[in-house]
C-alpha cells in the first residue's frame, strides 16, 4: 500500500547509484540472515564480550539510518512543500535509534517531529529524547489521522520495535499500526516492519518502501517487498562475524551504509 513514493528525477539519479552499489555487493547474497535468538545473543556479546556500550552502537545504528534514507529519499526528490517527517518510536532500542536518527536528519536539513508514545524511564533513552528537544525537533502527543499523515509528510520512519518484539502487538501500538496500514505515503523501517514477526513476518501487515537491516538482515528480511534494503551499523568484530556465519558484505571505502 506504500508504494508510491515522491520520486523525482533526482531521486531517480541516486537510485541509479544505489543499483550500481548494488552490483558492486553482490557478495550480498550469502549474506546471513539471523533468527530471533541469535540476534539477540549477537546485540548480547557486543555489550559483554565486544566491551561496547549501547548509546555507542545506537549512534552508530542510528546515523546509518539517516545516512540511508538521505539516499533514497534526498531534500530534492521530497513532494511536499517542507521536508517534513515523521519518525514513531518504540519503547525499547529501535525506538533510540529512531531518536538518533530523527536527530541526525534534522543536522541533514530535513523537519522531522516525533511521536513517542511510550518512554522508558532509563537516561539512555530521556539524553537521546532531550538531545531531539535541543535540537528543536517537535514531539506530537498523539498519533495523526492516516489523512493527515498523508497530507503532512513526505516519509514515516519506523522505529518502532526491532528484533525482540514478540506476540500480538499491545496498546498504543496496536492503534498506531492501524493507521500507519492506512497511509500511502512511503515508509522507512529500522530493522524490521514493526509488528512482523521477527522470523515470519506478517502477510497483512506494514508494507514498508524502505528497509534498514542494522548489524545483518532478520530471516523476515526475505518477505520484504519494498525497494530499498539497505543494510547498515558498520560495527561488527571480526571475530564476531566468524562466530556467527554472517558473511557480511564489504561496505564501499567509507560509507556507514550499503545497499542489499
Ligand atoms: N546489536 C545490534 O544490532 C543493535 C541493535 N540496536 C537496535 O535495538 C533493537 C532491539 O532493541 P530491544 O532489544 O530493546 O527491543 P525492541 O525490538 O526495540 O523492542 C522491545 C520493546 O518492545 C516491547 N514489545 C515487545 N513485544 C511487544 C508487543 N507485542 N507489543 C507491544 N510492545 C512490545 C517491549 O516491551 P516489554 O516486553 O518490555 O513490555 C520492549 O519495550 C534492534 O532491532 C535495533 O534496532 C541498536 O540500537 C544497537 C545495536
Ligand atoms: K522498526
Amino acid at each position: 500500500q506504500q508504494g508510491t513514493c515522491p520520486l523525482s528525477a533526482a531521486a531517480n539519479h541516486h537510485k541509479k547509484d544505489c543499483f550500481s552499489s548494488r552490483a558492486a555487493s553482490s557478495m550480498a547474497q550469502t549474506i546471513k540472515y539471523l533468527g530471533q535468538e541469535e540476534a539477540q545473543h549477537i546485540d548480547e556479546e557486543l555489550f559483554s564480550e565486544y566491551g561496547f556500550s549501547v548509546d555507542q552502537l545506537m549512534e552508530l545504528a542510528g546515523l546509518s539510518c539517516a545516512t540511508a534514507i538521505t539516499r533514497v529519499y534526498p531534500l530534492t526528490s521530497l513532494v511536499k512543500a517542507k521536508p517534513s517527517l515523521l519518525v514513531i518510536c518504540g519503547p525499547g532500542n529501535n525506538g533510540g535509534d529512531g531518536l538518533v536518527c530523527a536527530r541526525h536528519l534534522k543536522l541533514f536539513g530535513y523537519e522531522p517531529t516525533i511521536l513517542y508514545p511510550k518512554r522508558p524511564n532509563k537516561p539512555l533513552f530521556q539524553g537521546l529524547t532531550t538531545q531531539c528537544q535541543k535540537m528543536e525537533i517537535p514531539f506530537l502527543t498523539e498519533m495523526p489521522e492516516a489523512a493527515v499523515i498523508d497530507e503532512a509528510y513526505n516519509l514515516v520512519i519506523d522505529a518502532i520495535f526491532g528484533f525482540s518484539f514478540k506476540g500480538a502487538v499491545r496498546e498504543p501500538f496496536g492503534s498506531v499500526l492501524e493507521t500507519l496500514n492506512k497511509t500511502t505515503v512511503p515508509i522507512a523501517s529500522i530493522d524490521i516492519p514493526s509488528g512482523w514477526d521477527v522470523e515470519q513476518g506478517r502477510a497483512d501487515g506494514l508494507q514498508p518502501d524502505m528497509l534498514i537491516s542494522l548489524t545483518a538482515p532478520k530471516k523476515s528480511a526475505s518477505l520484504f517487498r519494498g525497494r530499498y534494503h539497505f543494510l547498515g551499523g558498520r560495527f561488527v568484530p571480526p571475530g564476531l562475524e566468524r562466530k556467527y556465519q554472517l558473511n557480511l558484505p564489504q561496505y564501499p571505502g567509507t560509507d556507514c551504509v550499503l545497499q542489499l
